[in-house]
């Protein structure tokens, strides 16, 4: 299991170096009152590194307010929070839990549940809306407009690649990414690449029957190139329906939300040419149901997708194929664990419920299904730069359970 606190790894500096610049931003973001200011403040004390870089110890994760501001209490506490919180310190507790729990905790510093005027007031909209309007965003819809000359096959291939790499634009990742932890396109490399077997996989079901379902990460800039792909499957007959799984809350700086998807749709619509129709296209199959949203709750649970709860083990376990975008979907997916790199991924996954493809750029240590000698070589590289191949972002899988 990846802790939380153990010296010197990623997911600590998670908490010490990544939470509390994320918290700076938010109260920077939106002009809030003087209480919500003095909450922002108390999480940050609250989840601040302890003195010494070797220590789990400190304050205890605190708990939320009762009442109207803990709607989904119940769930919290089917999710574990009798073990951890009033219980165990942030830096002594399983890292998917420390992170869950903070962002948990921040949604409720802003008044995000209400009741009171900042209820669903979306704390990292201002960092969402301004990639939205970015010059990066518009030349990516362009460059749709170049798709027209490729062969169907490197078409799909483009666009698949679209979808892996805007992974890679997570605003998370880059609030503490710096010269030497940016991710360098020259040296991007796929590590593992099972994408013709999920187009085979796509290819072999009956025409007609398709269902494509997208556990989605990021907004923006990866929300963008998932929602093309979606289009891109049902335009071209593979998919007959899309289901797309968002948060049902403002999570992880910029996981997407159903209003996230609405405004990428409307982004994608504004822009001219190939994107403009896209979006045409977008709004026809929300507005007809052959692209649907979902926000199950469990996509905010702390636990691996191995606990995922029945209603949703059925409905993916009806997709034709279901895609798990970004680093936190795989790190739930395969378990927050030390696996050796060279495990099968297909071994990690055998309890999920069908079908499924991983497109996750990696930023953090967990992976699968390498084989030793790129593992081996990666080590090297790693020993050579400082810079650790697990979590850089440079690298990324695209892994297939079919
Ligand atoms: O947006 P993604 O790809 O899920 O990445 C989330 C990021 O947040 C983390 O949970 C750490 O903040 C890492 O796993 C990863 O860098």
């Amino acid at each position: 299991m990846v802790m939380s606190g153990t010296p010197g790894s990623f997911a600590r500096s998670v908490l010490t170096d990544r939470h509390p610049v994320l918290l700076r931003q938010v109260a920077d973001g939106h002009p809030y009152p003087p209480d919500v200011r003095r909450a922002l403040d108390a999480l940050a004390e609250e989840t601040a590194a302890p003195a010494a870089a070797d220590a789990t110890d400190g304050p205890s994760m605190g708990p939320l307010p009762t009442g109207a501001a803990f709607p989904d209490r119940e769930l919290w506490e089917r999710w574990g929070v009798a073990h951890y919180v009033g219980r165990k310190s942030w830096y002594d507790v399983p890292f998917l839990w420390a992170e869950n729990w903070f962002y948990r905790r921040l949604l409720a510093a802003v008044g995000w549940f209400g009741p009171g005027p900042w209820q669903g007031v979306d704390p990292f909209a201002p960092v969402k809306r301004a990639e939205l309007a970015g010059a990066e965003v518009a030349a990516e819809l362009a460059a749709l407009d170049g798709l027209d000359a490729l062969a169907p096959g490197e078409r799909d291939q483009a666009l698949l690649r679209a979808a892996l790499w805007g992974n890679r634009a997570d605003l998370g990742f880059r609030l503490t990414a710096d010269a030497g932890t940016t991710p360098d396109s020259a040296a991007s490399a796929v590590l593992a690449d099972d994408s013709p077997a999920l187009w085979r996989h796509l290819a072999a079901a009956p025409p007609g029957t398709a269902a494509v379902h997208l556990i989605a990460d990021n907004a923006g800039r990866e929300l963008i190139p998932d929602l093309i792909l979606l289009d891109h499957l049902l335009n071209t007959g593979r998919a007959a329906t899309a289901v797309l799984h968002v948060k049902p809350y403002p999570y992880f700086v910029s996981d997407a939300t159903t209003a996230d998807v609405l405004e990428c749709v409307r982004r994608i619509g504004r822009a001219p040419g190939r994107a403009g129709e896209t979006g045409v296209r977008l709004r026809e199959a929300l507005g007809d149901g052959r692209l649907a949203i979902r926000t199950h709750p469990f996509f905010c649970a702390p636990l691996p997708y191995a606990a995922m709860p029945g209603d949703l083990r059925a409905e993916l376990g009806g997709a034709t194929v279901t895609l798990l975008k970004g680093d936190l979907n795989y790190r739930r997916l395969v378990g927050d664990r030390w696996w050796p790199p060279t495990s099968g991924f297909a071994a990690a996954t055998a309890y999920f419920p069908g079908p499924l493809a991983a497109l996750r750029t990696l930023k953090s240590d967990v992976v699968v299904g390498l084989d030793a000698a790129t593992v081996a070589g990666l080590d090297a590289d790693s020993r050579t730069t400082g810079t650790s191949w697990r979590t850089s972002g440079t690298y990324a899988v695209v892994q297939t359970r079919t």
